[in-house]
């Protein structure tokens, strides 16, 4: 079977539904979700208050708009909170810029001691030291390493080769979660650079308090103090020149190979995009590529950055490949970013490195586009991105991404590489880029910080079924609409969804301030945590209808009232038709009387609908250790079960979770209470399993896009861990659909790119009928998407060196999207 052909098809093709589905873009469809999806309040059966909730995908525009008019009030003490929040770090109130940057040089000093013999301190101190400026965010000028080699030591109970290593710094850059990583990293570095195994090393972080360091004759808290009295300079420019980040004298080279050609990169110390600054030379000759900071911040881009954050990256390129002449033009930015046009004698082409707005993705995490554009093809490359780390002199790949563009040429990839070594920073960094001429584009995203290595430019192009590809058409015209509604200013009325007559039902219900409402608005919202803060207290039953791949309800129930314990409900219309009651029991707080209460409910329950499952959210668990945790987790569930056995209701179908809207636990815990209520939910697995076998997949989700609740995923275990990178890829997606436009490709243009590459242009994109199909890797594992239909996509992690196999696997995907389909048709409830 030709996998082209196949994926060719179409999905369900008998069903008009998917067919009409199937024509729209992913922001059609978002739109159309939103309207049918969107909250609105409810009293029994009257409407009582018109929807004021921003829809999903764009709840900053909304909702400002919304608090801006409704509540000036409630805005002023938010942007109060925040300026508060962000202007304070580390510290009480009243912090600087010149206190941040005390703080951010206080020195990090890192021991170690082992019983190995380091035959080249130099490199192992330097590297240690290139280590710890990453992890801890630091300028070199603020990192001391010592060392202390052949050392005396007995490591649990043998001479074996071991070592401890003891990292001191202020608090602030030891907390508990930094730690965890680092911990992994630190050693992971430590066995690359003594050979010796985590297992024989130890780690010990030693938070040192700001009075109780000094340098220069002063303590930390010392200087701090000064600043405040204004005896030091306030401003970063008034800071004297060790502010400036300087990476060591002797210059780090790192080769890396170009088309044959011996490459040298050239790192030395001056401010640019974290302090740092890149040259880059072609030492035989094919040109001189070079990154430098300009002192002027010509474009608005600068200043858009530095507000952002500091994002000082200007690339200015003098690439001279194959005696084209180039030069290069600073033009407007992007928002928050940095956006270049090269202009060379054959092609015109666009570089924007862009940071993008941070609610793209959840935590800490950092999110940077870089975008070449051009507008002429020139034929089709291969690119193999290998990340490398400096190992002496030779750059030591370890991971590899590739994929397929078109229009990109070899010049360009320097300034990529260039961008991604830019980026290199400790924090986890995914860096989406979007290669391809102007009316095509190829996305990778890349979840690495490292040096970027390429070969075999040229080597034989992949079918357009395996590309990364995402249709910007599509985008641009979901852009397109969005800014006509911006102009227009009139939103789209919101009606009243559906009645709520048969659909599964999920009651949220629990004491008042527990984190209910947070808990709907983020998950099916797409709220930003933070801004629950801010959300009403729940004074009405609220009932939210969610058209989604299962049409379901969600009712928020005010905390204050307990249901059974008043006459007037009708206990039959709240539990008659109820798939899930979700009790939400505030971890932080005390939770004795939220555990009688829900004792006394699961008892009434289970006497009069015995067949509620009762999923208690062990809620808020963010702000506790992992120990406190457990045993808050093992109180509740023993102080139930002893209440529930007392009284003979041995078997209750009760579930706990811990969970927290700043992560994705709240998403996990909505996906197992969601797939108790998909029917035949084991046939769903098994045909999910069956293609994680024959595709040697390590693990498949099958996503609800909007929400990002996995509905069934293979046998395998499910962790953590594969679960967020699944679902950061499609919020990625999502959100990328919203960041870039696409453009309406005119007819010549069409078929100038059809003459170009002797193929129908629906035979050049991976795939006809879904939107965005895609294959990144991380690692040797490539990760792969797929959408089912307008609510579903399939997300799979595969195993190391399947990459090869892809025309293998989008048959499979292919097959088992088509029953993914027809599963749905058939088990969907009849009207
Ligand atoms: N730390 C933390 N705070 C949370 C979490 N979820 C919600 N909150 C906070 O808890 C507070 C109360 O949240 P709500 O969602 O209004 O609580 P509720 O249960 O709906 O309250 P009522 O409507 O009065 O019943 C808000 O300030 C939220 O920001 C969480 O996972 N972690």
């Amino acid at each position: 079977m030709d996998p082209a052909s196949s994926s060719n098809t179409g999905p369900a093709a008998g069903t008009s539904r998917n067919a009409a589905r199937a024509q729209l873009s992913f922001a059609e469809r978002k739109a159309n979700m939103t309207k049918a999806s969107s909250p609105h309040l409810v009293e029994g059966s009257q409407i009582t208050r018109p929807i004021d909730r921003a829809p999903p995908g764009d709840p900053a525009a909304s909702s400002r708009a919304r608090r801006a008019r409704s509540k000036p009030e409630l805005g002023r003490q938010r942007s109060l909170y925040f300026e508060n929040a962000f202007s304070t770090r580390g510290g009480g109130g009243g912090d600087t810029a010149a206190q941040d940057r005390v703080r951010r040089e206080a020195k990090v000093v890192a021991e170690v001691r082992t019983n190995v013999i380091v035959n080249d301190e130099f490199t192992m101190i330097t590297e240690l030291m290139y280590h710890l400026c990453m992890r801890y965010k630091r300028p070199i000028t603020s990192v001391v390493v010592t060392l202390q080699h052949g050392a005396c030591m007995c490591f649990g109970g043998t001479f074996e080769p071991a070592y401890i290593l003891s990292v001191s710094a202020l608090p602030a850059e030891l907390q508990p979660a930094t730690n965890r990583r680092n911990a992994v990293l630190l050693q992971k570095h430590m066995e690359e650079a003594l050979g010796v195994v985590p297992a024989r090393g130890l780690v010990r972080f030693i938070p040192t308090p700001e009075d109780c360091v000094a340098c220069d004759g002063k303590t930390v808290a010392g200087e701090l103090d000064e600043l405040a009295r204004g005896v030091l300079p306030e401003t970063a420019e008034e800071a004297p020149e060790e502010n400036v980040v300087s990476t060591p004298k002797s210059k780090k080279r790192m080769s890396v190979k170009l088309q044959g050609s011996q490459v040298s990169v050239i790192k030395r110390a001056h401010t640019a995009f974290h302090g740092r600054r890149v040259f880059l030379y072609d030492e035989a000759g094919v040109g001189q590529h070079r990154a430098s900071r300009h002192g002027a911040a010509r474009s608005d881009a600068r200043e858009a950055a530095e507000e952002t954050e500091e994002l000082h990256v200007e690339l200015v390129c003098e690439v001279n490949a194959q005696g084209a002449e180039t030069t290069t033009t600073p033009t407007a930015a992007l928002e928050g970013g940095m956006n270049f046009c090269t202009k060379s004698k054959r092609t015109h082409t666009h570089i924007a490195l862009t940071k993008l707005p941070p609610r793209l993705l959840p935590g800490h995490r950092q999110f940077y586009a870089i975008t070449i554009v051009r507008d002429s093809t020139v034929g089709r490359l291969r690119m193999t991105f290998a990340s490398s780390r400096s190992q002496g002199c030779k750059p030591r790949p370890h991971a590899t991404w590739r994929f397929q563009s078109r229009g990109v040429c070899s010049d360009h990839l320097w300034l990529v590489a260039q961008g991604l070594s830019e980026l290199e920073s400790s924090e986890p960094t995914v860096v989406l880029i979007v290669f391809g001429h102007f009316w095509e584009s190829v996305v990778c995203i890349v979840t690495s910080k490292c040096y970027v290595n390429w070969s075999n430019l040229d080597e034989c192009a992949i079918r357009p079924e395996r590309l990364a590809s995402l249709n910007l058409e599509r985008l641009y015209e979901q852009n397109r609409q969005r800014l006509q509604k911006k102009d227009g200013a009139i939103p789209p009325e919101l009606h009243p969804g559906p009645p709520g007559k048969g659909k599964p039902r999920l009651l949220l219900m629990g004491q008042r301030r527990s984190g209910k409402s947070s808990i709907s608005s983020v998950v099916f919202h797409k709220l930003p945590p933070n801004e629950t803060l801010f959300l009403e207290s729940t004074a009405r039953i609220q009932k939210d209808s969610m058209a989604s791949f299962m049409d379901f309800q969600v009712w928020d129930f005010p905390g204050q009232i307990d249901y059974f314990e008043t006459p007037n409900f009708d206990m039959d219309a709240i539990f008659g038709e109820i798939g899930a009651l979700i009790w939400v029991i505030d971890a932080q707080d005390d939770y004795l009387e939220a555990v009688a209460r829900l004792n006394s409910t699961i008892i009434n329950l289970q006497r009069n609908y015995p067949n509620i499952n009762i999923e208690v959210f062990i809620h808020k668990v963010d702000g506790l250790s992992d120990d406190y945790k457990l045993d808050i987790q093992r109180d509740i569930t023993i102080r139930i079960q002893d209440e529930l056995s007392d009284q003979g209701f041995e078997n209750a179908p009760v579930t706990f979770h811990p969970t927290s809207i700043y992560n994705h636990s709240i998403f996990e815990a909505f996906s197992k209470v969601i797939q108790k209520l998909i029917p035949r939910l084991g046939q769903l697995e098994a045909m999910l399993t069956s293609l994680c076998r024959t595709c040697r997949f390590e693990k498949a989700y099958l996503f609800d896009v909007l929400s990002k609740i996995y509905i069934a995923t293979d046998s395998a275990p499910a962790d953590m861990a594969s679960y967020e990178i699944c679902s950061d890829y499609i919020d990625v997606i999502i959100d990328v659909t919203e960041v870039y436009g696409s453009w309406s490709r005119p007819e010549g243009y069409r078929e100038k790119l059809e003459e170009g590459q002797h193929q129908k242009l629906e035979d050049q994109v991976a795939c006809n009928w879904a939107e965005s199909s895609i294959v990144l890797a991380d690692g040797n594992k490539p990760i792969m998407m797929r959408e089912v239909d307008t609510y579903l996509a399939l997300v799979a992690i595969m195993k190391e060196g399947s990459y090869d196999k892809m025309p293998l696997v989008n048959m499979n995907v292919d097959v088992v999207v088509k029953g993914l389909t027809e599963f749905f048709e058939i088990t969907k409830p009849r009207s």
